[in-house]
């Protein structure tokens, strides 16, 4: 990192071992650090399979841990309270997408709406220069004097595609120390800086979904049953029936209770009719997609451009044409046909290593 002068930066604590390693960095090259964590979620509402209550584990624990990570650093340390926001603009969000026929991606909206929105603000009135995450992800500066988002040094780890909507205002004021390192090395650096939380496993992948069963969460926000319906094929056929159709995702192959020659798959999922569409694998591929709220990091120099796109998190980007149209839209023509293509996912841009930009998924193409 090539911060010179010592700065104010708020380090976003999770209580997890990234987010601590960044913060002890900070604080070694002489940085005022100022930890703060979100309270987002508040896990005694949740209930267990068996009836359990979820009480103090998760969300509390890891405030916990990052607070005595924090006092083993040395840096002052907040917890502030976005329950509300978090509630409304990202698990709100979430369910709404689910029960309108789209897998949505709550972290991007959470870093868009509360860390690099909401979080970012807090850190200026505390009268921070910068906001740091334990973010595999790098930003650097460019020629053109414009910021240019990169993927996280460490393959396993890049975070870059959840952070496609940050603009260059925020890329002004956001530190990624860890971008340049790989996990390995966040591993050893918590160990030499003998951090109590040096030996915690990974995060969930769904932060409020704490045994990731995203399904009994939909039916404990929104009830169970309304979204029952028929199971058919492309041509309108009749195969079974469903629970829900935001239990199913496109490329699903498991769950679908059909007997069938051959393996069936969710191509397709349509909320307005209830029902959800099967057929063999090779009706998930697709030619391109369209996707809307596009924003772009590194603006294209021309109405056609060529592109690698990441459809999904773990997906390896391939090679594609990104056509701009407007009021935010982008149609986008893959070399090879793609499978799964799932609306309310993210698509997103890059050029080599780096983030041009992004939208989300409305439909196939
Ligand atoms: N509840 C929270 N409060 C403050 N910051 C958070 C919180 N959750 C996540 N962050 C920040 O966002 C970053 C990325 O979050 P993510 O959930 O992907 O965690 P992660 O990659 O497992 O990192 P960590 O090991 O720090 O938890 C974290 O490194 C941290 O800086």
């Amino acid at each position: 990192m090539a911060l010179k002068d010592k700065q104010r930066i708020v380090v976003a604590m999770s209580g997890g071992v990234d987010s601590s390693v960044a913060a002890a960095l900070l604080k070694e090259e002489g940085h005022e650090v100022i930890g703060i964590s979100m309270q987002v979620w508040d896990y005694s509402k949740f209930t267990a399979p068996d009836g359990e209550k979820f009480g103090t584990c998760c969300s509390l624990d890891d405030i916990y841990d990052a607070r005595r990570v924090a006092e083993q650093v040395g840096i002052p340390f907040y917890v502030v309270n976005f329950e509300e926001e978090f509630q409304r603009l990202v698990i709100d969000d979430f369910v709404d997408e689910y029960f309108r026929g789209r897998t949505p991606n709550p972290c991007v909206r959470c870093n868009e709406r509360i860390k690099f929105a909401l979080l970012l603000h807090k850190a200026r009135e505390l009268g921070a220069d910068y906001l740091a995450t334990g973010h595999y992800a790098r930003i650097e500066g460019g020629e053109d004097g414009r910021l240019h988002l990169l993927r996280g040094l460490d393959p396993g780890k890049d975070q870059s595609y959840f952070l496609f909507t940050l603009t260059q205002e925020q890329l002004g004021r956001i530190l990624f120390p860890l971008g340049g390192m790989t996990k390995p090395e966040v591993r050893q650096l918590a160990a030499r800086y003998a951090l109590r939380v040096a030996e915690k496993g990974e995060s969930q992948e769904i932060c409020f979904v704490p045994d990731n069963d995203y399904v009994r969460f939909l039916e404990e926000e929104r009830g169970a049953g309304e979204m029952a319906g028929e199971i058919v094929d492309r041509a309108g056929n009749v195969l079974g029936r469903h629970e829900g159709t935001y239990r199913y995702t496109v490329g699903q192959r498991r769950g679908l209770g059909i007997a069938h020659p051959h393996p069936l798959y969710v191509v397709g999922v349509d909320a307005a009719r209830r029902q959800v569409i099967v057929g063999p694998k090779e009706e998930l591929l697709a030619a391109g997609l369209t996707a809307a709220n596009v924003t772009w990091i590194a603006p294209p120099a021309a109405e056609t451009v060529e592109a690698t796109c990441k459809i999904r998190y773990r997906h390896h980007p391939v090679p594609c044409l990104v056509t701009v149209r407007e009021g935010g839209r982008a149609e986008v023509r893959f070399r090879e046909p793609e499978k799964s293509v799932t609306p309310g996912q993210a698509v997103v841009f890059y050029a080599g290593d780096e983030v041009l930009g992004g939208g989300w998924i409305e439909e196939r193409r």
